[in-house]
């Protein structure tokens, strides 16, 4: 984060300056944002910045316990500089959240400069290897020019200039959350590929007495578990594609001084991450489980890739409150529409009046178009949106202000935003395959995925479907039995789809997902390499259990 903060909030000079230091690797750098007491609220950051004219220099400064910075990785023994977010004062004024570069070790012996208390904050739950540190300024002193000046400025005297937007300061943050919807596709593809791979080799139970026990990958239950989300990999491989489309070309607009659709990339952005972070942290849990024992294994890879994967849920902006960001958006955009404003790409659904369109129950509908269903989940997000927008409409004119009513709506605006984004992304995957040019049998193939998708889709979220009467709960049934009947058909390309994503063995570091099947041999190769069994006799032996077991046989 710190290179990318460096290319997006530096002036042309500053860029001359930092950027080939850090693309030489003669300076490493981390994202110094986050502190002990606040992580969410960036507008609560204690860190300031004073400027003093005298020296032309800004004195930053750790003035509480909570305003250390704690959290950002490779602070804590690896980086020599940071990027530190702090308070802003100039000429007696605060004019909030800035960004910094500060130099933090010497770049002769590695030791922390005057001023920096700098260390790591202590195992983790993974991320292991990553020095996650914490960082207490006391009153450091760097020059004027270390402010990274490309939106806001202070000149030589202290005078402010104002940038044009006040996010721009959290560019980066949305940046990196488009890479979190790529990082929970690539996921959720090595836990598919390690389970369905292993599910082939696995051979468990006998159905009917004499016949050979079956790969587990037959049973209907096991393929009801991994199919669906070998899918979802697939639906997160477009949707990245897209989201990262949408950024660029934002990202554009923006550096032309055009910020027309900041508010809908930070709302679509901050909705897929939450969305695709949650859906792959759950699924790699199902596919840990559905290898049995040997799935909790340090060999199967799963316990290192659950553990350094789970916090995409946190970090990058928690999952609940990027929801709330995404919601707010659409609750605005839903005033824009009732006052006739033309609504942008990503949200243009919310002026169509689609509660005419479906009413549930009505026969002979086609349960199995893709097209007819993705616009059953238009519906579902256009109404989950105007309800919680109703909400916070009545929630005003109960005589709440806009942010108690956001607040008292806020389970539900959760909803609307979790609706929205499942919609973005079903709609997306099916999109996708039109566009792509491919033989009519892998179309056939990825048609599969993309219904598997979108019926568990639905069966997954029945209630919201015939809450609003978009389904009867027949036709939910119908749909659900649609995605079970679909599984033996997905079964027989099954390996061949995780083949699809190429992870080297060396890259997926699975035991079970070995790409040549050998699971057996290699885990007990694996477990004879284990530490504990460097001698037949662990040296424990000696110091504790032989004692206490020839004390109790001399009592036989
Ligand atoms: C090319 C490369 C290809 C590569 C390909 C290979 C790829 C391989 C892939 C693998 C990769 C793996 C992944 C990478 C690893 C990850 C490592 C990361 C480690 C983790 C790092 C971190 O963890 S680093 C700290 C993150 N810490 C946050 O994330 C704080 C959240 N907290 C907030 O973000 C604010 O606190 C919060 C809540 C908004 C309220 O902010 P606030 O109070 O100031 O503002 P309000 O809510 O009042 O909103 C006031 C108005 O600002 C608007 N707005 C707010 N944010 C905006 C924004 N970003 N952009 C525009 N607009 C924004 C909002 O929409 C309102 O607009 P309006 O007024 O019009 O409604
Ligand atoms: C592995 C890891 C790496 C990290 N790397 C970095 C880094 O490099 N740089 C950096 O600066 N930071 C980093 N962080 C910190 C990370 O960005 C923060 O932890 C994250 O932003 C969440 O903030 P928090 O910890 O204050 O959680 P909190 O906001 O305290 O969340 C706690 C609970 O409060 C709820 N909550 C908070 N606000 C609201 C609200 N407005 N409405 C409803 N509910 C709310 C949340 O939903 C959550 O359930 C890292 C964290 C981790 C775990």
């Amino acid at each position: 984060m710190f290179i990318p903060t460096l290319e997006r909030q530096c002036t042309s000079e500053q860029r001359e300056k930092f950027l080939p230091l850090c693309y030489d690797y003669r300076i490493i750098g981390t994202y110094a944002q986050t502190e002990l007491g606040h992580g969410t609220f960036l507008r609560g950051l204690e860190t300031t910045a004073h400027y003093d004219p005298n020296t032309q220099e800004f004195i930053l400064n750790s003035p509480t316990i909570s305003s250390i910075k704690w959290w950002p990785g490779a602070l804590g023994k690896t980086s020599t500089h940071a990027v530190v977010l702090a308070q802003l004062y100039t000429l007696g004024k605060c004019h909030g959240i800035h960004p910094f570069v500060v130099q933090l070790r010497s770049l002769d012996d590695h030791k922390p400069l005057r001023g920096i208390t700098v260390g790591d904050i202590g195992p983790k739950m993974g991320f292991g290897p990553n020095d996650n540190g914490y960082l207490k300024l006391h009153k450091h002193r760097i020059p004027r020019t270390n402010m990274l000046m490309k939106y806001s400025q202070v000149s030589p005297d202290g005078t402010y200039t104002k940038p044009p937007r006040s996010t721009l300061t959290y560019g980066t943050m949305t940046f990196v959350r488009v890479l979190i919807v790529h990082g929970s596709a690539i996921a959720l593809a090595k836990a598919s590929t390690i389970a369905i791979r292993y599910s082939a080799v696995r051979r468990q139970s006998e159905l009917r007495p004499g016949e050979p026990e079956p790969q587990i990958l037959s049973y209907p239950t096991q393929q009801h578990k991994l199919f669906p989300l070998l899918a979802t990999a697939y639906a997160f491989h477009f949707v990245q594609l897209a989201m990262m489309k949408i950024y660029t070309d934002v990202n554009d607009q923006i550096n032309n001084s055009n910020f027309s659709r900041i508010q809908e990339l930070h709302a679509l952005s901050s909705g897929l991450k939450a969305f695709t972070s949650w859906v792959t942290n759950a699924g790699l849990e199902v596919c840990r489980m559905s290898c049995g024992g040997h799935g909790y294994s340090q060999a199967s890879g799963f316990p290192r890739l659950y553990a350094d994967f789970t916090p995409s849920c946190t970090y990058e902006g928690e999952n609940t409150v990027l929801m709330l960001q995404s919601a707010r958006y659409l609750v605005k955009c839903v005033r824009d529409a009732r006052s006739g404003k033309t609504l942008p790409g990503t949200v243009s659904y919310l002026s169509e009046d689609v509660s005419a369109v479906h009413s549930g129950g009505s026969s002979g509908r086609d349960l199995s178009n893709l097209d007819f269903l993705i616009s059953l989940y238009k519906q579902r997000a256009s109404n989950q949106v105007h309800f919680a927008s109703d909400k916070v409409d009545r929630g005003i004119s109960a005589g709440m202000d806009l942010v108690g009513a956001l607040n008292s709506a806020s389970v539900h605006l959760v909803s609307a935003a979790k609706a929205h984004s499942h919609y973005f992304i079903a709609k997306t995957f099916v999109e996708s395959l039109k566009l792509l040019k491919a033989s009519s049998e892998l179309q056939n193939v990825l048609h599969q995925l993309a219904s598997v998708y979108v019926f568990e889709g639905i069966a997954q979220s029945s209630g919201d479907f015939i809450e609003d009467y978009i389904l009867s709960g027949s036709e939910a049934k119908t749909i659900r039995q649609l995605a079970v009947d679909l599984l033996p058909l997905i079964r027989v390309n099954a390996v061949s789809l995780v083949d699809a994503f190429s992870f080297r063995d060396e890259v997926l570091q699975s035991v079970l997902g070995r790409y040549d099947g050998n699971v057996y041999e290699n885990l007990f190769k694996w477990a004879q390499n284990s530490p504990l069994n460097k001698t037949d006799v662990h040296p424990s032996y000696h110091k504790y259990l032989g004692p206490l077991l020839k004390r109790n046989q001399s009592k036989l």
